[in-house]
């Protein structure tokens, strides 16, 4: 399901940089992501991943420069960019009185998905969730509620997936099933924006690396490039 290919860069940052208040969270970062990339942002905490993540799906705007999806500016109530866009963020919401299944036949109404039980039948065994199908979220470990929000990202069509730290609350066997599952997103043409604190996850997955502290670019290239340059590969 889903993704366009093509040569052209889907998401198109312009000088994209914010401020809170006298607070440059964001100097002006240029960056294109093209269908079946993956770029990661890796800093410190408070570096600035989180912002330049909610500017670039449309969550916040920037206060300075223009950040594009398929040419137009990024706005998360822009009826392309709901359908297109699919987000994992840092925290995670659910409803208390909804079953893990339930939260997915939510998305899969929201966005019109065909074939939604196959569908979800797919992505609640893929995530090792099928025992918890029926659970309500208070019945989850922290690790299992993680999973579900990967989930309600992938039972629905998606052009370009951005993730907040993606790997938080994994255990080692699931970290791995998300590194296998991003490159198989990149294969299906998805773009994919991801911050990260796990550089294995960033060199497994990411065709380019952006370090960012104190809210500028310290470096960026191949993953390999950047964690040398750090210092965080020898
Ligand atoms: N709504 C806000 N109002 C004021 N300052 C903010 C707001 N959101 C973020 N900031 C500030 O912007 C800076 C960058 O924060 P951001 O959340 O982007 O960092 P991060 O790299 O994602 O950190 P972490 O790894 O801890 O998630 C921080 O100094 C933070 O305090």
């Amino acid at each position: 399901m889903t993704a366009r290919n093509g040569a052209d860069a889907l998401l198109q940052l312009r000088g994209v940089s914010r401020r809170y208040g006298d607070r440059q969270a964001l100097h002006p970062i240029d960056h294109d992501l093209a269908a079946g990339r993956c770029t990661a942002l890796f800093g410190h905490n408070g570096s600035g991943k989180s912002t330049l993540l909610r500017i670039a799906c449309g969550r916040d705007a920037p206060t300075g420069g223009r950040a594009l999806f398929a040419g137009r500016t990024v706005a998360e109530d822009d009826p392309e960019v709901r359908a297109r866009v699919a987000v994992v963020g840092d925290s995670v919401a659910c409803y208390p009185d909804l079953t893990v299944r339930e939260h997915l036949e939510l998305v899969t109404v929201a966005h019109a998905v065909d074939d939604a039980p196959a569908w979800i039948d797919q992505v609640l065994a893929d995530r090792r969730l099928a025992d918890h199908a029926d659970a309500l979220p208070n019945a989850l470990s922290s690790g299992q509620l993680q999973s579900l929000l990967l989930a309600a990202a992938l039972v629905r069509p998606r052009d370009l997936l951005v993730l907040d730290e993606p790997e938080q609350r994994l255990d080692p066997g699931a970290r791995a099933r998300l590194a296998a599952l991003l490159v198989a997103e990149k294969e299906d043409g998805v773009a994919v924006l991801l911050a990260t604190h796990q550089a294995e996850l960033a060199e497994e997955v990411a065709d380019h690396m952006i370090a960012l502290e104190d809210g500028r670019v310290i470096e960026q290239g191949t993953p390999a490039e950047v964690l040398r340059k750090l210092g965080v590969r020898s």
